[in-house]
């Protein structure tokens, strides 16, 4: 519950930062609309009592409260809710940017792969609104309260009977509580299911998906795994719902047999002559009120208990994103002796299985490195490793003798750069897409020219209509490049910090042919050798190509998650291992092809 408060308070100062007059504006309309049925009913019996009495000022009165309170009714309803509107949509904007730079804001992405944390922030995407009404839930249910309570007094005042048969009202409140807590559970059982549905929905609408869906026509198979998984929703938020409506139904007879007693009180009251016929209409309009205050009462309730969970979410994420915070020791602006791993063992979140196993090896400072081995070997998990996106439980990684772990992880990865095999494309202008490699130097034409050159994507840049310029990604009217131009851009995106103490080129040049691989790796690794190493930069390569390979100084085999050998090329080869082995199958590979072969 203190948690709560907190959110509240939270998205509170959200709401009066966003704008503090509509606040008190909206503050004052949902006080002004709670006294409207208390104000309705008093000037009714205003109004008779004072005409019975022939009383003309008693019942201008009457009739000028009558007024102001329909005149209330009528425009502040339609007034509140455009300016909740207004402000809730700029509050709901305000908290979105908070859930993403929570999110952004967790060093590794072990938490990408987790279940919990995958459901969490669906919901809580889902519930940004909720949160941003939140503080107005709080008001309404409050005066939605008050209004019940003084509606509840002066039907006391009538008859003290009277106020005590509202007690009825109570069951409808708890059981309607009840049955939005067997939604809340049902919507939270199905989260994984509309999150897997939703993945293969997207799956079905990427352009690179639907060109395969097209050819094996396997799309049909992916839409009838979407819809049972559809189905599956659907049913159990019909049963959730059927007994859900089971409970308020049976909160609703106790408020029906409760209303039945108040018309009975009443008529014996009439009957004796001890109730004004003021007093009766009085009751009357309370009594029919009383059943949408209550269902009011009740929505409110509700939205605050739904509020809840998603508040729930909302600091389970922060809190999260807290525990996961590491500050460190800044790493080293030079590395002077290397990275080293030392017993390092790793499986993935979830899984079973160790994917790299007792890994001992290191990266000498101002040296070239590369790592091979056949697919699922462990390559890519190595390169994530070093690249801070995943701690090691056993085993350690130093930078210079000091733990990964103990650098703060943003320093780390400043001082990192990386292209993948699985590059992002980004959408953006062609200059940006490279820009964003690092952020600082977004619009630096000078970075920009020699991350190009560096990354050899000059004639892909040359090729587009408006040069960097140009919108990348048809969603958006812009150009669609080819695989191969991605990549460029990619490579250049990753050359953006030339002077990082690590750089990684895992295998991005799958649509290179070898020739054009090789002629890439030995520019990226000539062009800026020579300055790496003196800086103690280190390059780790990964490529399956051997012609690759023979450029660097170290050669890691990984086999099975273990390395099986190390050396270079030529001392590799001496060996005749593993590596020797791959080696000559692929040169024999390129005889056959007819090509030159790797070396
Ligand atoms: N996110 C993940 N969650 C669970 N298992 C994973 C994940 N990523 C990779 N793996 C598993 O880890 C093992 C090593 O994968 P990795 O990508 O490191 O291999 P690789 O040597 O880079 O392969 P390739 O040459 O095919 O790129 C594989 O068995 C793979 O299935």
């Amino acid at each position: 519950m203190r948690r709560q408060w907190q959110v509240l308070g939270h998205t509170l100062r959200l709401s009066l930062r966003a704008d503090r007059r509509t606040v008190v504006a909206i503050a004052l309309l949902m006080a002004a609309e709670a006294g409207l049925v208390i104000a309705t009913a008093l000037s009714q019996r205003w109004l008779v009592d004072t005409a019975v009495a022939g009383r003309l000022a008693g019942v201008l009165g009457a009739v000028a409260l009558g007024a102001v309170a329909f005149a209330v009714s009528v425009t502040g309803n339609r007034m509140r809710e455009n300016m909740l509107l207004y402000l809730m949509d700029r509050v709901n904007i305000a908290i979105s940017q908070e859930i993403l730079h929570l999110d952004a804001s967790i060093p590794t992405v072990a938490h990408l792969e987790q279940p919990r944390y995958l459901d969490a922030l669906d919901r809580l995407h889902r519930g940004t609104w909720t949160l941003a009404a939140l503080c107005w839930q709080y008001a309404g249910t409050f005066f939605a309260l008050a209004s019940l309570a003084a509606s509840v007094t002066l039907l006391a005042s009538v008859d003290p009977l009277l106020g005590a048969l509202t007690l009825f009202a109570v069951p409808p409140l708890l059981m309607t509580q009840r049955s939005n807590r067997i939604l809340r559970r049902m919507w939270d059982d199905c989260a994984e299911l509309s999150r897997r549905e939703w993945l293969l929905h997207d799956m079905c609408t990427t352009p690179e998906a639907g060109k395969e869906l097209a050819i094996t026509g396997a799309g049909d198979v992916i839409d009838q795994r979407a819809s049972a998984l559809c189905q599956e929703g659907i049913r159990r938020e019909s049963v959730a719902s059927l007994r859900a409506a089971l409970w308020e139904i049976l909160g609703w007879c106790f408020y029906g047999a409760g209303f039945v007693g108040i018309l009975w009180v009443l008529s014996a009251k009439v009957t004796n002559g001890e109730a004004s016929l003021g007093a009766v209409m009085m009751v009357l309009v309370l009594a029919a009120e009383l059943h949408r205050q209550l269902n009011r009462v009740v929505g409110e309730v509700g939205s605050l208990a739904a509020a809840g969970h998603v508040v729930d979410h909302y600091c389970w994420l922060r809190d999260y994103a807290r525990d996961q915070q590491r500050t460190g020791a800044a790493p080293p602006a030079r590395i002077e002796r290397g990275i080293k791993l030392e017993n390092v063992s790793f499986r993935y979140p979830g899984t079973e299985v160790d994917v790299l196993r007792d890994v001992s090896l290191e990266l000498r400072s101002g040296t070239v490195v590369g790592v091979v081995g056949v697919n699922g070997a462990g390559k890519t998990t190595l390169v994530k490793i070093l690249t801070g996106m995943y701690e090691v439980p056993a085993g350690t990684v130093t930078v210079d003798g000091t733990p990964l772990a103990e650098l703060d992880p943003a320093a780390w990865r400043a001082r990192v750069t990386a292209v993948f095999q699985d590059f992002a494309r980004f959408q953006l202008l062609a200059g940006e897409t490279i820009g964003v490699g690092n952020v600082r130097h977004l619009h630096d034409p000078t970075r920009l020219s020699q991350a190009i050159a560096r990354a050899g994507a000059g004639p892909t840049v040359a090729a587009l209509p408006d040069g960097l310029a140009t919108q990348l990604g048809p969603a958006f009217g812009g150009v669609e490049p080819s695989t191969g131009q991605w990549q460029r851009l990619a490579l250049g995106r990753a050359m953006m910090r030339p002077d990082a103490s690590l750089t990684v080129v895992d295998e991005p040049t799958a649509t290179l042919d070898p020739v054009a691989e090789h002629e890439l790796f030995t520019q990226i690794i000539e062009e800026g050798l020579a300055a790496d190493r003196r800086d103690g930069r280190i390059i780790l390569l990964v490529s399956h190509r051997f012609s690759t390979m023979r450029l660097a100084d170290q050669i890691i085999v990984l086999d099975a998650g273990r390395v099986v050998e190390c050396g270079s090329h030529a001392e590799l080869v001496r060996r005749d291992g593993v590596y020797a082995e791959l080696y000559r199958a692929q040169a024999d590979g390129y005889t056959v092809a007819g090509l030159s072969g790797p070396a």
